[in-house]
């Protein structure tokens, strides 16, 4: 009784709140989008209940590439996927467009003051002290170190099949891949070693892991009715709730954030005193100390900001790339013909860099083999790992539209008046779908269409293939190129040792959106991510 009476008045003042916001602005209410299912949560429980992509797939059919649906308190949001819109949300408007309060107190909370929480002239310094680690060349240069962690991989696997009697065995892949974009983030990223793949006990790993899922994973009616009020709370009272109310999942990421920093805390020492010895390296973490003793305040980064670049840097660069690699794993399973063309390009690359008398592909090779590239833009193209971003217009704007929309009222409008404060949800995976620049097979995984000329570019967008899976603009993932390595040295180690296929169980697979999207096994959906595949040796004769 105590408890809920104070929750009652906060629902009632939100509710309130949030009418009066609706009432005393410019409306999009004209927009055909579905209808709400309900008062309190609109079409939330729709969206991030079912398959990831679903409602969006179905949406996009339905209305087109700009949806208005219902959040709580009937507030009126838009889903947008329109390439021209997206273009100016994130690459024409600068920062004027930033992030949600809500949802970036979420961000904090997960991996601190970094630069995927920071906003404006601070996320300008934050990008400019980090760009220089993730450039060209820099990334180039870890191509021996890829391929040596996929190598590592290959030798587990091959343990593992050698003792079973016909040279195959059932591997989970995302717990594998997991541990081995762990190992490669710490090598690259921080010229540190956490022996991830060596030890499935490593304390880190074991924190990070189904991290997400437990956070956002099969979210209840409850659950998300109480992240939206978060909207709602000033700042310092979402900071508090997250910090200080008995959750378990919430604990679990608190101790997984203490873990995080005490890590990072040491290897910052480390670092500051090779730094001091002349000793500075060049990868990223050695960059963000020598940024953070520089004399140029505007290059400085403090303690708890550098201690929150490598909490980000652990979580968004190797949950995204291990995902990703498990999903192209899948694809490749379900469809052994374009893995048997992908074998054959790999194999026949081996033969090119072995008559040159080298041990192992250089980035170069990788970047000529186009089949292992048509299959990595298709599967980000497909499967992209970060569904959604979420935005919120700063002031009054109009947002170009590539396709004109015909209003409830029947005018037909080519640009969108948007009122201050509007709350936006950017389709990655909508966009990614599109038939007019994808084809009209988009929703069918096809690597041929980035050989083909099949995909157009009308609006350029992204920072690759003209996809918005790395997002686009000033805001753009830092560490594409840094995956993009990643996957083409773990592609081309593993499926030219393994051949992969469907187990049962691969069949039953779902689309599970928790931040990252990542693979459940329908029924089993409670014990977080899952992708078993059987891996067999794959045999040398073609
Ligand atoms: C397939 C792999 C990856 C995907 C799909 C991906 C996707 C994304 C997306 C969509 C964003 C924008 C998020 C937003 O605006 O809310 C982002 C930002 C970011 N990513 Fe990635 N990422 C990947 C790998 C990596 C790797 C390997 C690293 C680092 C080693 C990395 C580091 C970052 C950072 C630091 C940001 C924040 C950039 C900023 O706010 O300026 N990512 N990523």
């Amino acid at each position: 009784m105590t408890f809920s009476l104070p929750l009652a008045v906060f629902i009632l003042l939100s509710g309130a709140y949030a009418l009066y916001r609706r009432l005393t602005r410019i409306s999009i209410a004209d927009i055909p989008g579905p209808a709400s299912d309900s008062f309190l949560l609109g079409n939330i429980c729709e969206l991030f209940q079912n398959q990831a992509g679903e409602t969006d797939f179905r949406w996009q059919e339905e209305y087109g590439n700009v949806v208005r649906f219902k959040g709580s308190f009937g507030e009126d949001r838009l889903l947008i996927s329109d390439p021209k819109a997206l273009q100016y949300i994130y690459q024409t408007s600068g920062y004027n467009f930033p992030k949600q309060n809500d949802r970036k107190e979420i961000s904090r909370f997960i991996s601190g003051r970094g630069i995927l929480w920071s906003d404006g002239d601070q996320h300008k310094r934050h990008r400019k002290v980090m760009l220089p680690g993730f450039g060209g060349p820099e990334t180039k240069a870890f191509a021996p170190l890829f391929t040596a962690q996929a190598s590592r991989l290959v030798s587990k696997w091959i343990d593992l099949i050698s003792v079973t009697s016909d040279q195959s065995t059932v591997v989970d892949i995302p717990l594998w891949a997991s541990r081995t974009a762990l190992d490669a983030v710490g090598a690259a990223a921080f010229d540190y070693k956490f022996e991830a793949l060596e030890n499935a006990e490593n304390p880190l790993r074991k924190a990070y892991e189904n991290l997400f899922a437990g956070l956002f994973g099969s979210p209840t009616k409850a659950s998300l009715f109480a992240t939206e009020l978060l909207q709602y709370i000033p700042i310092n009272l979402i900071s508090s709730l997250l910090q200080y109310f008995p959750s378990p999942r919430l604990e679990r990421v608190r101790q997984t954030a203490q873990l995080a920093t005490k890590i990072a805390k040491s290897l910052v020492d480390s670092k500051a005193e090779a730094a001091m010895q002349g000793k500075g390296n060049r990868d990223v973490m050695s960059l963000l100390v020598q940024a953070n003793a520089s004399e140029n305040v505007k290059a400085q980064l403090n303690e708890e900001e550098v201690l929150a670049q490598m909490r980000t840097m652990i979580l968004a660069g190797h949950e995204t790339t291990a995902n990703t690699l498990t999903w192209t794993l899948l694809e490749l399973a379900r469809n052994p013909d374009i893995q048997g063309k992908l074998r054959h390009e790999i194999r026949s690359m081996e033969k090119v860099v072995h008559e040159r008398g080298e041990p192992e592909f250089t980035a170069a090779d990788f970047d000529r083999m186009s089949y292992l590239n048509a299959v990595i833009k298709e599967s980000l193209r497909y499967h992209p790992v970060a569904l959604f971003t979420f935005r919120e217009a700063s002031k009054e704007d109009v947002l170009p539209l590539s396709k004109p929309i015909t209003t409830l009222s029947g005018e037909i409008i080519t640009e969108l008046p948007i009122p201050k404060g509007q709350r936006i949800m950017s389709s990655i995976c909508a966009y990614n779908r599109i038939k007019d620049i994808f084809g009209e097979d988009s929703h069918t995984f096809k690597p041929e269409r980035w050989l083909n000329g099949d995909v157009k570019r009308a609006t350029s967008i992204g920072v690759y293939g003209n996809l918005m899976t790395f997002s686009s603009g000033i805001r753009s993932c830092i560490g594409w190129r840094f995956a993009i390595l990643e996957l083409q040295a773990f592609l081309a180690e593993l499926v030219n040792n393994f051949e992969f296929s469907l187990t049962l169980k691969a069949t039953r697979l779902r689309r599970e959106a928790c931040l990252v999207m990542i693979p459940t096994v329908e029924g089993e959906v409670e014990k977080g991510s899952q992708l078993p595949l059987m891996v067999r040796v794959a045999s040398r004769e073609e």
